[in-house]
């Protein structure tokens, strides 16, 4: 069954733990779903969609356990709050948290310390996509995550599609798994990501390596997030 995780980014106040309790009572039996809400809301959705089979992730991390790094939330305080997943390196962290392939290394060994499951992401710009450079982008992004890719999972989602409406073709988005799959082999999970949507995740889910999908805006609302998981 596909995994399907949903992002909410730098959305969502209590009134959404609603919408996460939706999410619970249209789960299927053998859905595999994982909402990542703002970090705000991640204790009080742990605890709401405890039992339910519906899981919790982070959306960040800092690398080290605790300290004097203020406003800041390690790996081991989302475990802590629920999570038992967490993204690393979203392109929104790589460009506005500076987010760089060292410190990315730092986060995923945090991730991994303190018990949760990694969700890497890679992706290229439009500019390199148009280059022709989109695999070779991605599979230097996906040297930090090598040494442990029976541990992670990796989504691809290309800058250029997320949040645009715009997706690749199914040859790019296939051509792309294949290449991350011949790196990283049968263990690690590869999801897609950028304007997954009811309308188009049968096609996007069903292509070879595309193990699951990472939604952003149409995770907000139960029902598209649901319609994308029973597309699969
Ligand atoms: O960035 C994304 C998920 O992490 C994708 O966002 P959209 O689904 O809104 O394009």
């Amino acid at each position: 069954m596909a995994l399907i995780i949903g992002n909410w980014k730098m959305n969502g106040l209590r009134s959404g733990l609603d919408e996460a309790g939706k999410v619970a009572e249209g789960k299927r039996e053998g859905d595999r779903l994982v909402i990542c809400p703002p970090s705000t809301l991640l204790m009080a959705m742990a605890e709401a969609l405890d039992g339910t089979g519906v899981e919790v992730g982070a959306q960040d991390c800092h690398m080290s356990a605790s300290g004097a790094h203020t406003g800041r939330v390690s790996a081991e305080m989302l475990k802590d709050a629920g999570a038992t997943y967490c993204i690393i390196g979203h392109s929104e962290c790589r460009d506005e948290c500076g987010d760089t392939d060292g410190l990315l290394g730092e986060k995923l060994a945090a991730v991994l310390r303190a018990g949760l499951k990694p969700v890497f992401c890679v992706g290229e710009s439009l500019e390199t996509r148009e280059a022709g450079g989109a695999i070779d982008h991605v599979k230097r992004q996906l040297e930090v995550v090598e040494g442990e890719a029976g541990r992670a999972i990796v989504a691809y989602e290309p800058i250029w599609a997320i949040g645009t409406g715009k997706t690749p073709s199914a040859d790019d988005i296939a051509a792309m798994h294949e290449a991350m799959h011949a790196v990283l082999g049968d263990g690690t999970e590869l999801l897609y990501g950028g304007s997954v949507k009811p309308a188009n995740a049968a096609e996007i889910l069903s292509l070879p390596h595309v193990d699951g999908a990472l939604v952003g805006g149409a995770s907000l609302k139960a029902e598209d997030f649901l319609g994308i998981a029973h597309a699969s």
